[in-house]
């Protein structure tokens, strides 16, 4: 049998077991060549083939659940389960999602894009499994990352105390996206070590009979036998302790051993964890030698792995991390925090440059944030590097622990607006209004990419309490950039079209297209003006003042949701100065996700082109004045 027989996990279990290396061969060459073409994450998913295989050959989806956490590694899973044929749609308008996603196939019982929450899916499965007297197994399989994610140890604490019957996969490749980091990270790399665990277990297990009950003797004896043991010590114990069965570790790319593993936990009673280890872009070269790179990947060539190059001009976050290094050399107060998107955030040079003074804290976005006002309570300017979609994890924490506090936190809101191919779950849309509604925030936006570092300047010389500045990651506008920074008056706009029958006010990355809305306008001859917001709060009650006194309609537009957004903001302001009169518009993301596709595509789908801004302008304006319909 070859990979193009198997439609279904059933077909895969007809495939006699020795014939499971040449298929994951045939799946590796798939994934090497189909990604070639659309881009994707190629190392998670090369590092997963056997696993996945082993997975659905031991065990029965979709009536036993197998669940992918953060899911940009189910691509294996989706071609074992009948969407090989999809690929070359992957992450495309209306095509293959990168991701789970229940409405493509049964086999996906739960969705993700976010990190660390399969195992609180899963403890919820079994809860309710156990409740209706169900029987069917239920494995969410975790990276080494996503297992440091604050929600999964949460999990890992109730499922360990249920004893309920669970089999926790945990898919250890020592990477993030970047080297993995932590002090559970370096624990694992213990077990790495040592190959012998479980014999090694069952020495200590002896050993540990022997210590009395309680206090310090245990201690002592505990350490006395970790000292005894060194590396190769039993830290397994720790999920142990937890109540898990700990079974490994073992290497994820041999079938005999992986089989075996996987048929062992299937029969052992309450939560198990298997510890697999891979290696990230295993098969692919330039993916084994640098998985960093080639955790998510544009379009490449398959015999070199080089990536056909996109020109143009600099993108917001090759921009902002150099801006950093430039503040940073001039300002020791300045530190820079990830939660583990340091190449992502373009912090690499950063971190070459201020070693001690950049914190990759891991995927722990909650942390991170508290981390940050810890760091401001004592005179440093934190700047949290955090990607829109990501801080949601942290909103708390801003509340609570930044903005009640009025600390001087700067919030570096990478990846807002649309992002593109990542679709539903990445998409930096909230931010505004969840951030908005904080009393001591000040949230602002750049037109370009020349006025990113202006704001960034600005940022980290703002003592009055947090600040956040949003950006998205496309490429900047292609304007020149100015050689001295300048500080940017807090809450002030900037007209940058004049008009008198109409305005426009643009929030950010939507000034360009507001501007060519405009230009378009004036071949009907309206004379729109544009004003670029540069922030969301605090407002420019001077320059909405006047739009009112000057009655000029307005039409506001951001790429963010409609709900609790800039729009909202200004219609806020309107109501509360008992501006009645005044034609407002609103465009912004309605209530709908915003599925996976190019950020072209998205802006299409939700109304904020050019040609849409457009259209709102004409019909405010013809609204109000009938007799400027021209035939
Ligand atoms: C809450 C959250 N934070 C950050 C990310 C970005 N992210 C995607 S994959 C990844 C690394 C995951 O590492 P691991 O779980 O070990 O999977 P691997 O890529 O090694 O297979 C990160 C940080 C995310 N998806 N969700
Ligand atoms: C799966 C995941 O969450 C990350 O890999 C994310 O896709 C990174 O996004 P960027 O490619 O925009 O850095
Ligand atoms: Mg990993």
């Amino acid at each position: 049998m070859d990979l193009e027989q198997i439609n279904s996990p059933a077909d895969l279990k007809k495939m006699p077991v020795e014939e499971l290396p040449k298929l994951a061969a045939q799946i590796r060459r798939f994934l090497v060549e189909s990604l070639s073409k659309t881009g994707g994450h190629l190392a998670s998913n090369l590092g997963v083939v056997e696993l996945t295989i082993a997975l659905h050959y031991l065990f029965d989806s979709p009536k036993d659940k197998i669940l992918w956490d953060v899911g940009h590694q189910a691509y294996v899973h989706k071609i074992l389960t009948g969407r090989r044929h999809l690929f070359p749609t992957l992450r495309q308008y209306q095509g293959l999602c990168g991701f789970p996603k229940m409405s493509e196939s049964v086999h996906d019982c739960w969705e993700t894009g976010h990190s660390s929450t399969s195992l609180s899916g899963a403890m919820g499965m079994v809860a309710a499994r156990d409740l209706k007297g169900e029987d069917f197994k239920v494995i969410p399989v975790i990276g080494d990352g996503a297992l440091t994610g604050g929600m999964a140890l949460e999990a890992l604490n109730h499922i360990g105390e249920s004893k309920s019957d669970m089999i926790v996969v945990l898919n250890d490749n020592e990477m993030s996206i970047s080297p993995n980091v932590g002090a559970l990270h370096n624990h694992l790399a213990r077990l790495r070590i040592n190959k012998s665990y479980n014999k090694m277990k069952d020495e200590v297990q002896h050993l540990l009979k022997k210590i009395p009950t309680v206090g310090v003797p245990f201690a002592k004896t505990l350490e006395r036998i970790k000292d005894s043991l060194k590396y190769l010590v039993v830290s397994g114990v720790f999920f142990e302790t937890l109540g898990f069965t700990y079974l490994g570790p073992v290497d994820g790319h041999q079938f005999p051993e992986l089989m075996e593993i996987l048929r062992l936990a299937g029969k052992t009673k309450g939560p198990v964890l298997v510890h697999v280890i891979t290696r990230k872009g295993n098969g692919y070269k330039p993916a084994e030698d640098d998985s960093v790179v080639y955790h998510g990947v544009g379009t490449y060539k398959i015999e070199s792995g080089v990536f056909k190059k996109k020109g143009g001009p600099p993108s917001y976050p090759d921009v902002f991390g150099k801006t950093m290094v430039r503040l940073a050399e001039q300002d020791d107060r300045i530190v820079a925090i990830t939660p583990a998107m340091l190449t992502g955030s373009k912090l690499d040079r950063f971190n070459e440059k201020f070693p001690d003074r950049c914190f990759d804290v891991g995927i722990a976005e909650q942390h991170a944030v508290t981390f940050a006002a810890g760091m401001a309570t004592q005179g440093y300017k934190p700047v949290l590097t955090i990607y829109s979609t990501f801080l949601q994890r942290g909103y708390d924490q801003l509340v609570h622990d930044v903005c009640k506090q009025n600390l001087n936190v700067v919030f570096a809101v990478d990846r807002a607006g649309f992002v593109g191919e990542d679709g539903e779950t990445h998409q930096g849309i909230y931010d505004i209004s969840f951030m908005r509604n904080q009393p001591n925030i000040a949230i602002m936006m750049p037109k370009d990419e020349n006025e990113l570092q202006h704001m960034l300047y600005t940022a980290v010389q703002y003592e009055d309490g947090p600040i956040a500045i949003r950006y998205s990651k496309s490429a900047g506008v292609g304007v020149p950039m100015d050689e001295n920074l300048k500080l940017l008056p807090i809450g002030k706009s900037e007209t940058v079209r004049n008009g008198r029958d109409a305005a426009i006010i643009a929030f950010g990355n939507m000034v360009q297209p507001a501007l060519e809305a405009a230009e378009s306008l004036q071949l009907n001859g309206f004379d729109v003006r544009v004003v670029n917001a540069r922030f969301a709060k605090p407002l420019d009650t001077e320059m909405l003042d006047q739009l009112a006194a000057e009655r000029i309609p307005v039409v506001t537009v951001e790429e963010a949701v409609v709900a609790g957004g800039f729009g909202s903001a200004v219609l806020e302001y309107y109501q509360e100065k008992e501006v009645y009169d005044l034609p407002v518009k609103i465009m912004g993301v309605p209530d709908v996700y915003v599925e996976h596709a190019t950020i072209a595509e998205q802006r299409r789908e939700t109304g904020l082109t050019a040609e849409n801004i457009a259209d709102a302008v004409n019909r405010l304006i013809l609204q109000r004045n009938p007799e400027n319909m021209r035939a």
